[in-house]
């Protein structure tokens, strides 16, 4: 099959949520937030990426709904984001683009654009068929793991209240030049929290921003950055398998956000593939696919298309 290029993912997106100048081609309903980030004190004796040091890190971030649906209703059972932008005293960068969901929705950018194409709405009747979106998920299980994810999780509280998974795999050298697989998250200090069952079935309201500001008011809000270090044979490039539960796991760092809302996060680019000296990134092809969709939404964004 002919492989998937950035614009069919630009195009598809506007099939299914319409065309919505300036604004981002998906995640595109969020708001921005800064803190900053501490490596644990042991992190810079596995290594000396810039933000593994120990000094603290300037963070600009942004929470989001997944989709390009800038009024994305926020009881839906779909994954929330979380973008982060690590910046060095010296201007050294590193992202981190994640999701409420361990697991990606396919394991190639061909599966997932050929199933975001089964949610395009039929113009007759302004509804996208259901059974087309299931009859691929049959044909093609790597779409599967994270839609029973999604079936079985309840979507978050809060912001505040749900881990934040990479998904991706990546490569860090340690300090003796050796490189270890890795796939990272981001644990709540909140403690995970879901919608109960009422709040998903009420008609939505916008409450995301206003807890996560409320809970901001009593003091910043923390997550644990944990790192999975991969084996031989754990995936490198699929991003719809989930490693064995029980591979080590480092705690390395504390992501704090302090404050929300204003527009430190508007001319940022959350590309995924931003790292810093000493992290690489796999040959996933999802996480490639990635640089080059962001680039054309972060264009049309800037240039109000
Ligand atoms: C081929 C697969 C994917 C495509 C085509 C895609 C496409 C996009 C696009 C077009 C945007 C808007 C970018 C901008 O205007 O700044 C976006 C945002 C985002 N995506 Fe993806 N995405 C993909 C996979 C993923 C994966 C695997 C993750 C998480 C591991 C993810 C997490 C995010 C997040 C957190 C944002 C919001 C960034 C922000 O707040 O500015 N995406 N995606």
């Amino acid at each position: 099959a002919e492989q998937a290029t950035p614009n069919q993912f630009i195009d598809v997106f506007a099939k299914i949520f319409g065309e919505h100048k300036g604004e981002r081609k998906g995640h595109a309903k969020g708001f921005c937030a800064v803190g900053s980030f501490q490596a644990l004190p042991e992190a810079k004796n596995f290594s000396s990426v810039f933000w593994l040091s120990g000094e603290k890190v300037p963070v600009t971030a942004r929470f989001s709904m997944a989709g390009g649906n800038p009024n994305a209703p926020e009881n839906a059972r779909s994954p929330r984001g979380l973008g982060v932008q690590l910046k060095s005293s010296k201007g050294e960068l590193q992202h981190f683009a994640m999701l409420t969901t361990p697991v990606f929705g396919a394991k190639d950018p061909e599966n997932f654009l050929g199933l975001l194409q089964t949610q395009i709405p039929d113009p007759a009747t302004g509804k996208a068929d259901l059974a087309k979106t299931q009859a691929f998920r049959a044909a093609h299980p790597d779409t599967q793991a994270q839609a029973e994810y999604l079936a079985k999780n309840s979507p978050p509280w809060s912001y505040a209240t749900t881990s934040y998974f990479g998904i991706h795999t990546f490569f860090i050298k340690d300090n003796s030049g050796v490189e270890h697989k890795v796939r990272w998250h981001f644990v709540p200090e909140d403690g995970v929290k879901g919608l109960t069952q009422a709040e998903i079935k009420a008609p939505p309201t916008d409450f995301l921003q206003k807890r996560l500001s409320d809970r901001l008011a009593k003091g910043p809000t923390h997550w644990t950055m944990q790192l999975v270090l991969g084996e031989a044979g754990d995936t490198e490039t699929d991003p719809s398998v989930l490693w064995p539960t029980q591979r080590t796991t480092l705690e390395i760092g504390r992501l704090s956000i302090t404050e929300q809302g204003g527009e430190a996060c508007t001319v940022v680019n959350f590309d995924p593939n931003v790292l810093s000296a000493g992290v690489r990134a796999s040959a996933d092809r999802v996480l490639q696919m990635r640089s080059p969709a962001y680039a054309i939404s972060f264009g049309k964004r800037l240039t109000n298309q």
